[in-house]
């Protein structure tokens, strides 16, 4: 800011040697020499000028750089912390515009507009006080535009807070809707749904473009005065000038120089004005990011507590996903000792996802503890937490990075131990027919299927090997070939630790050393196979319906063999 305040001084220099040629040359007193030594000075501050600016530019956008990559890695690490709640209350476009476009923003204000500002506060100022020097009089017939132009600005930015408010909110819908819009294109193909766009992002266009247009309108005819008054300098200069040389109080070289200063003093307060604008959105953005960096992390114990061993203990724990939410778990305690396998069965919508999650602590509980080997989550910390879980989800989520990365996972591990994991988890093959191996980039050339990232993602688990193992619906995806490779690399997995299975498919769980029945949130029995086909309804119920479908997937399958058969008759007939 020193060196763009130094710059606009200099940027002055050379209109007063021009007034010194000009005082001269009327007065008929000018040597050659001193043309000469005027104009050589005004060249040289108009160099001092360029280089303290460029000097200035380089600082400022070196700083705005560092600056930036600080707050997004401060930003990151911070999120890396934060409960998952906070992503399921925000959209992936609030979060990505709060890192790219208000981080950006700051960037900008730093690079650009802080030298800008110097020299638009710094300008006007000095000019004012060089006129006030050379006529006092035409410096204050400088400033008649002035209030007229405040005036208007006050009507440029009447309620700008509240509309830069709702101009982020849209904004950020908008990038959220485009986002969903990208991601839902499968189902919007599928359902012949894309000749009409889809109706939240048009809706979110719709409602960016009406802000903006209101915008516009409402500020157009104040922005219009407030830019020509600020222009109109020279209306009132001319003729006051003009008659006070009439009068004989003002020389000519005098009022040429009012004239030069006086018509571009007020063109850096429309700079600032133009600044004042862009700080209101900067400042709205970075309270966006100041509320992402003061959300609490999770709570990290002062000294990490190690478990004694994989056994885990529910206790009364009761959880609601938002404080104002339904509860989605009442009091449920179970224990499942370690090696044991537990399944955890129930309706769509019983809370079985979340138990596992919670189990991991991607959120807290709101009532009651959950310990591994006899100490509470929360004293563990999360390092030593993720070191004895891993999870393999029913919805395996690709990074766009090579097969090799997307197993390690961040772990260092040697190529020998990524193979052997592959290999455990009947990926290998497949992977070794991928173009380039374990090197291949996934997502540019390269997508699996839903059965081969499951495979991949059983490999992370492998090599992570951690001592509690959580399976949500892992044979999700699997076709009868891939269910049978995922059965037998999961056997593998399991062996010695203790292992969570939330499973629809119930013949896949009937022999774990225990079963969790929910329904609605609660724990509704528990018990083996045997014991809760015996006692318990509401197993009974989801066993028939088991049943049901295995039937009714034979008869398809009997049906489609039919098929076959009555067609190889034809063809041979
Ligand atoms: N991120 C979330 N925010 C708010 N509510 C949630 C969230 N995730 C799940 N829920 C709700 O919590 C309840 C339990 O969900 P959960 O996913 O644990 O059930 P589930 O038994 O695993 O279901 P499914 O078998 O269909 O996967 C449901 O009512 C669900 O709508």
């Amino acid at each position: 800011m020193l060196l763009a305040s130094v710059s606009a001084v200099f940027a002055l220099a050379p209109f007063y040697f021009v007034y010194l040629v000009l005082d001269h040359l009327l007065g008929g007193e000018l040597a050659a020499a001193e043309i000469f030594l005027w104009c050589g000075l005004a060249v040289v501050c108009m160099l001092i000028r360029y280089a303290l600016m460029m000097v200035a530019l380089m600082l400022s956008h070196k700083s705005a750089f560092a600056i930036q990559y600080k707050v997004r890695t401060l930003a990151l690490g911070h999120m890396a912390k934060l409960p998952l709640g906070f992503f399921s209350q925000r959209s992936s476009g609030q979060v990505k515009k709060i890192l790219s476009e208000d981080v950006e923003r700051i960037e900008l204000f730093v690079a650009h507009h802080l030298p800008d500002t110097a020299s638009a506060l710094i300008t006007p100022l000095v000019v004012f006080i060089y006129m006030l020097a050379v006529d006092w009089r035409m410096a204050l017939v400088a400033l008649i535009p002035l209030p007229l132009a405040i005036i208007s600005q006050g009507f440029l930015y009447r309620g700008v807070e509240e509309k830069t408010q709702r101009y982020h909110e849209t904004l950020e819908q908008l990038n959220a809707s485009v986002i969903e819009y990208v991601r839902a294109m499968p189902v919007i193909r599928a359902f012949n749904a894309g000749g009409k766009p889809h109706t939240l992002f048009t809706d979110s266009l719709a409602a960016y473009r009406e802000l903006v247009m209101n915008w516009i309108k409402d500020s157009g005819w104040p922005f219009a005065a407030f830019k020509t008054l600020l222009d109109c300098g020279l209306l009132v200069l001319l003729p006051v000038g003009v008659y006070f040389w009439s009068q004989g109080s003002l020389d000519i070289a005098a009022f040429t120089l009012c004239i030069l200063l006086g018509v571009g003093m007020m063109e850096p307060l429309y700079n600032l004005c133009m600044l004042s604008g862009y700080l209101n959105q900067i400042f709205e953005g970075v309270n966006r990011l100041q509320d992402l960096l003061e959300t609490p992390e999770l709570s990290e114990p002062n000294q990490a507590s190690t478990p004694a061993d994989a056994g885990v203990d529910f206790s009364n724990v009761s959880f609601r996903y938002e404080k104002q939410g339904p509860e989605v778990l009442s009091n449920v305690s179970f224990s499942a000792p370690q090696g044991t396998l537990t399944a955890i069965v129930g309706p769509s919508g019983a809370g079985k996802s979340t138990i596992a999650m919670l189990l991991a602590r991607f959120w807290d509980v709101s009532d009651g503890e959950i310990k591994i080997g006899g100490k509470n989550i929360c004293s563990l910390g999360s390092e030593v937490l993720m070191n004895q879980v891993a999870f393999v989800f029913q919805d395996s989520f690709m990074l766009g990075q090579s097969v090799r990365d997307n197993i390690a996972m961040g772990i260092k591990a040697t190529d020998e131990q990524i193979i052997a994991a592959a290999k455990a988890a009947q990926a290998h093959e497949f992977i070794s027919a991928l173009p380039d191996s374990y090197d291949t980039q996934l997502g540019e050339t390269v997508t699996l299927s839903g059965g081969e990232k499951q495979r991949i993602a059983i490999a992370r688990a492998v090599l992570k090997d951690a001592p509690i193992l959580i399976l949500d619906e892992a044979t999700a995806y699997a076709d009868a070939n891939n269910q049978a490779q995922i059965q037998s690399a999961l056997s593998r997995l399991i062996a010695n630790k203790t292992v969570f299975v939330i499973a629809h498919r119930l013949s896949t769980i009937v022999g774990a050393d225990n079963i969790l029945v929910m329904d609605q949130g609660c724990l509704v029995g528990s018990g083996t196979h045997e014991q809760l086909l015996e006692s318990n309804d509401v197993y009974q119920t989801l066993w028939a319906s088991h049943q049901q479908s295995r039937l009714w997937e034979l008869s398809t399958r009997t049906v489609r063999q039919n098929e076959s058969h009555q067609q190889e008759e034809l063809i041979n007939a």
